[in-house]
């Protein structure tokens, strides 16, 4: 069924693990995610962003994890991604999402409570929960210097007078990571000792982390032998993120490396079959690395299988 993060985050926080939380953008991509979840006996997360939106047309994609639900019976949220203004977060929960993200980190403090408690009174009241965004991820300068880092990562107590003020269910926190497939010049670095300050300060309050990819290197590799050209990219540890689920983040979110593992399935098979023309075949291996790559997320990384 289509289901909301509360019960999903509450088992998740209690049993050391978190929820992948997977962008969705074409019916291959989905249904890659949908098996690997099926597969697993994973609980899961689908979020589409403002792009997915636009590029998909929202009607086919709601339709594409109705149809999710429909075949898999797998308990699926169904998550707007980076909620940019009140309308887009009203739009969907109207539209029957039952979780949205109102991303207001770039406003100041009271802003970003007041427009978070907006969407708040709009969501409960329809049983929809609602994911907040205190900090900013961090950009890909060199290891940014500590104060530079307390001026863009999530403060803790201030983490906590923000889900004390706006009653939201879950908190995104900037902690080091970054979106895109270039997150670190250097050594991959999360700060730890301030992620365990904000779960100290909300016990049993689900944190999110965004921009959580590995850039797994097999497919950085197998992009860049056919054809591709991504120099130097690099993403967090998967032991880092083991490690985060053990204080509090129970959703990670991944998009980067669903991007790079369909990406090189369909370079390969272009590479490997210049002759063919058939988009079922070329979609279709890239589906099935989707659903490989998910299901090793899942099941090594993420801790949520034979949790339904
Ligand atoms: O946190 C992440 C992804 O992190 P990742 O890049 O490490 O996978 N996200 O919220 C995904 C953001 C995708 O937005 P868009 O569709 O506009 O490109
Ligand atoms: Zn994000």
């Amino acid at each position: 069924p289509l289901v909301t993060s509360k019960e999903l985050f509450k088992q998740a926080y209690e049993k050391g693990y978190a929820i992948g939380a997977f962008n969705v953008n074409n019916m291959e991509i989905i249904q890659g995610i949908v098996s690997a979840a099926k597969e697993e006996k994973s609980p899961l997360i689908l979020q589409v962003s403002a792009g997915a939106r636009k590029y998909a047309n929202p009607i086919y994609l709601k339709k594409l994890v109705e149809s999710a639900v429909e075949d898999t019976d797998l308990p699926i949220v169904l998550h707007l991604d980076h909620g940019e203004d009140f309308e887009i977060c009203k739009q969907c929960i109207d539209d029957g999402f039952t979780s949205v993200m109102i991303d207001a980190s770039h406003l100041p403090f009271e802003e970003n409570i007041a427009l978070t408690k907006k969407v708040v009174d709009y969501a409960h009241p329809r049983g929809v929960v609602v994911e907040a965004e205190l900090g900013k991820l961090a950009g890909i300068e060199d290891n940014i210097s500590v104060d530079a880092k307390d001026a863009t990562y999530t403060n803790p107590e201030e983490a906590r007078e923000f889900v004390e003020k706006t009653g939201v269910d879950s908190l995104a926190i900037a902690i080091g990571t970054s979106h895109g497939a270039y997150k670190f010049k250097g050594k991959p670095e999360l700060d730890f000792e301030r992620l365990k300050k904000i779960s100290k300060l909300l016990p049993g309050f689900p944190l999110v982390l965004h921009g959580a990819s590995t850039v797994l290197s097999e497919y950085v590799e197998a992009c860049n032998k056919f054809g591709g050209d991504i120099p130097g990219a690099q993403g967090v540890p998967e032991e880092m993120i083991k490690e985060a689920a053990k204080h509090g983040v129970c959703k990670v979110n991944i998009d980067t490396d669903l991007r790079l593992a369909m990406t090189s399935a369909i370079r390969k098979h272009l590479h490997d079959n210049p002759s063919n023309f058939d988009p079922r075949k070329y979609l279709g291996e890239g589906r099935k690395a989707v659903e490989n790559m998910v299901k090793h997320k899942i099941g090594n990384v993420l801790g949520s299988s034979d949790q339904i």
